[in-house]
């Protein structure tokens, strides 16, 4: 059985239910209020920050001249695709860079990102693309889901048309082919390691979600101090 065949069967109701969140929901809709997207493009960047650091982690780590060159160039290729994704979003919703750099990295991003990098700087490098490919293949999924049923006019178009590009689609099965790869190569423990590190990336896109869906921050110290 190939990894994506056996990662997916075992994250098939995570990925259905992620289709069906309410977040995604008023993505293809429209109703999704504009203090969550605010939120959720705040905590994106700072996602897309450790992603692209985690990826160029393994790059410096893999095995072989073809897996560098090729996290790499997915490290180069997400910072250029999504920043410009996220630049015309907080244009339009008025999110400044005083306001991206008063919010630090939500709970759920934190957890997300420190995942993605410890996984690149202490597993192998099949374990380590086994962490970041939810991050392709999660999109991709929700944002054809979402494509279907989108009304035409919802202020999320721009965002849901990249995660159907050709161009996002291209580097979707580009990592699924690294993964593929090394899940041949690999032995058996590795094998199943590289399965559960799918499944928690999997879950800690629906933790993003849902943490942008609700408004979640740290606890204030201050408040916290005083009981
Ligand atoms: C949390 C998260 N996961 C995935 C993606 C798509 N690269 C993203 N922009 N943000």
């Amino acid at each position: 059985m190939s990894f994506m065949t056996r990662a997916l069967a075992e994250t098939a109701p995570l990925c259905a239910a992620m289709r069906d969140m309410p977040f995604n929901r008023g993505l293809a809709d429209g109703s999704l209020p504009r203090a969550a997207f605010q939120r959720y493009i705040i905590q994106d960047a700072h996602y897309l920050n450790g992603f692209a650091r985690a990826l160029a982690l393994a790059a410096g780590r893999a095995p072989d001249a073809q897996a560098v060159s090729q996290l790499a160039g997915f490290a180069a290729g997400t910072l250029q695709a999504e920043h410009e994704l996220h630049a015309h979003y907080m244009g339009l919703f008025g999110v400044t860079k005083d306001d991206f750099a008063a919010t630090p990295p939500s709970p759920a991003c934190d957890h997300y990102t420190n995942f993605l990098i410890a996984t690149s700087a202490t597993r192998s490098t099949a374990e380590s693309v086994a962490a970041v490919l939810p991050c392709f293949w999660v999109y991709r999924d929700v944002g054809r889901a979402i494509h279907a049923c989108a009304a035409p006019d919802t202020p999320y178009r721009a965002w849901i048309d990249t995660y159907v590009s050709d161009r996002f689609d291209a580097a979707v099965e580009a990592c699924c082919a690294v993964a593929e790869r090394l899940y041949e190569s690999a032995q058996g423990t590795t094998r199943d390691s590289m399965c559960t590190i799918f499944a928690r990336s999997t879950l800690l896109e629906w933790s993003f979600w849902d943490s942008a869906w609700h408004g979640h921050a740290w606890p204030d110290p201050v408040a916290v101090g005083q009981g």
